[in-house]
């Protein structure tokens, strides 16, 4: 059966807007794509043009519609339908670039609670091919389950933080790991020992920005958070602030910083609520390749 592949490009600016547009939920991510096609011998999707493609932060992004069809088959099977951006290309080669100068080291994501590091580990993970790790998830896989915050109820803080020590260590041990720690680890001297072993990335995200994702998710699942009544959003950035006053300079100890108020002036958009996981992920391996090359 011959594959036909038709392709078309979309302009987008970035804007505000594009937040929700493009790169994470309408497409697949881009290693999924590489794979179905590589998976998919039938659907000869050609790509090489696009190596041409040089995207820059604060450049108009362009993006690829790829459709794979079947000239036998009816248009209800269409096979894939995808956006792939100039911004997933970027990330792509970037990755592919660093890669080799990381040598299998692994990567903590260090910033407070809600500063994306799990979002930013996963799709960093999936372009470096490496495995992604959220210590919190470990911490309570070895206490048989338990939820964090029952951790915190049952037995304190402290045991906690023990817990979460132990897990670094072991995964000090590994390597080729994107790692999403808790917003607490940076606390202890002996974490930054054995976070040290790997490139530590301090994703930093303004309070106000940070007190409004919470806010839309809640606190639940974040103990140090938990506040009675009043308006959600002022208790949570009154309590994140105080936080971040005790932990700020713990933070500065991460090789790597990623502003998001930064990656926004690069951009040249006002608000850092504009900038997505994709254009983070970028800006935090083009930090990583600096550092490696001091
Ligand atoms: N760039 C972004 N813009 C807007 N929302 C984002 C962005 N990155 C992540 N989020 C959202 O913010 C929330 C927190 O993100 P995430 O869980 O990745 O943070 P985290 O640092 O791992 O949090 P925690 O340490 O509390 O587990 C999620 O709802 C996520 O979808
Ligand atoms: O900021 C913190 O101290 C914490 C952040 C979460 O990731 C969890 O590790 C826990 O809720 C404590």
């Amino acid at each position: 059966m011959e594959a036909t592949v038709s392709q078309s490009l979309r302009l987008t600016t970035w804007t505000s807007s594009d937040y929700t547009v493009p790169t994470m939920r309408n497409s697949m991510r881009l290693h999924t794509i590489f794979e179905k096609k590589k998976r998919d011998n039938n659907n000869m999707l050609q790509c090489n043009h696009l190596a041409t493609i040089k995207p820059t932060i604060g450049h108009r992004t362009t993006g690829l519609k790829a459709s794979c069809t079947s000239q036998n088959s009816p248009a209800s099977l269409l096979k894939s339908e995808t956006f792939i951006t100039e911004e997933d290309l970027l990330l792509k080669e970037k990755s592919e670039e660093i890669k080799p100068c990381l040598s299998g080291r692994c990567i903590y994501l260090v910033g407070m609670m809600g500063s994306g590091k799990t979002t930013i580990g996963q799709i960093l993970s999936e372009v470096l091919d490496y495995s992604f790790f959220d210590s919190d998830k470990l911490i309570e896989q070895t206490a048989g389950g338990t939820p964090v915050s029952d951790i915190f109820k049952l037995h304190g803080e402290g045991y906690f933080r023990n817990k979460e020590t132990e897990v670094l260590h072991k995964l000090s041990l590994m390597h080729q790991l994107v790692i999403s720690t808790g917003g607490g680890a940076v606390i202890r001297p002996i974490n930054w020992k054995y976070m040290h072993k790997g490139i530590s990335v301090f994703i930093d995200v303004p309070l106000d920005a940070l007190a409004q994702r919470i806010t839309a998710i809640g606190t639940a699942s974040r103990p140090l958070l938990h506040h009675g009544t009043g308006d959600a959003y002022t208790q949570t950035f009154r309590r994140l602030s105080k936080l971040w006053e005790e932990r700020s300079e713990a933070y500065t100890n991460a090789h790597v910083r990623v502003s998001l108020e930064c990656i926004a002036e690069k951009l040249g958009v006002g608000d850092v609520c504009s900038v997505n996981p994709t254009q983070i992920a970028i800006e935090a391996l083009v930090q990583i390749e600096d550092y490696l090359k001091e």
